[in-house]
């Protein structure tokens, strides 16, 4: 599924008062795929948030296929297109990895156990589907949240720091499924503190410059 063109014009955000950034201006079509940069408190997760739903912007606007998502007519479709991953992994402690995933699931896209463990198997997890979360590692973890990626068919992934206790060879392999995701008309907006430069194609969209 190809995602619609997006639209973010003039996006303002405040926390407790205070203007974390006033003019946030981009826009994305399929194919793309944006890293949102900046330093520590620049407001980079409160942006994803507020694209991702969670979050009430001070100001701006935001379209999905030339719909307004802010003002409702374009909310069904951005809310049905996009998957948001946060900066915390958002397991549950005492459920299996297989069970968090279901879990996960249901709230969108209801998938198979079988599609499931194919799942966990791409993101390194096989033979962990029945263990509970709290007995994994952080990085385990993190696979677990990850595996929506390989599970779910949302064209727009905004993803918050992805790659956060991921190891090398799996930072690899997210960066070449982000790439795939793109390739295949998806729209993928993450934050991470480490270089894409080395991938070709990525846009950046620096908080620092424009805070
Ligand atoms: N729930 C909240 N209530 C009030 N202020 C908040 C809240 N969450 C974050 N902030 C403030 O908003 C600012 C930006 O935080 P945010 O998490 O968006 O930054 P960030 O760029 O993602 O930072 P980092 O690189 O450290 O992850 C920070 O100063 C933070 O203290």
């Amino acid at each position: 599924m190809k995602a619609l063109p997006i639209e973010v014009e003039n996006l303002a955000c405040e926390r407790d008062q205070r203007e974390l950034f006033g003019s946030v201006s981009f826009e994305l079509g399929a194919g793309e795929v944006l890293q949102v940069a900046g330093p520590n408190g620049s407001g980079k997760t409160s942006l994803l948030r507020i694209l991702a739903g969670l979050l009430a912007p001070a100001d701006g606007e935001l379209r999905y296929g030339g719909a307004s998502v802010l003002a409702g007519e374009g909310r069904d479709n951005w809310r049905r297109d996009r998957l948001f991953i946060g900066h915390a992994p958002a397991v549950k402690a005492n459920l299996t990895a297989e069970e968090n995933l279901a879990w996960l699931c249901a709230l969108s896209q209801p998938c198979s156990s079988e599609a499931i463990w194919r799942a966990l198997a791409q993101v390194g997890l096989r033979g962990f589907e029945d263990v509970p979360c709290h007995n994994l590692s952080a990085g385990q973890q993190r696979r677990v949240a990850l595996a929506r990626l390989y599970l779910q068919a949302h064209p727009v992934w905004i993803l918050d720091e992805p790659f956060t206790a991921i190891d090398k060879t799996g930072v690899a392999e997210l960066e070449a499924h982000v790439l795939a995701h793109a390739e295949r008309g998806g729209v993928v907006i993450l934050t991470t503190h480490h270089s894409l430069d080395h991938l070709s194609g990525v846009r950046r969209l620096d908080l620092e410059r424009l805070a």
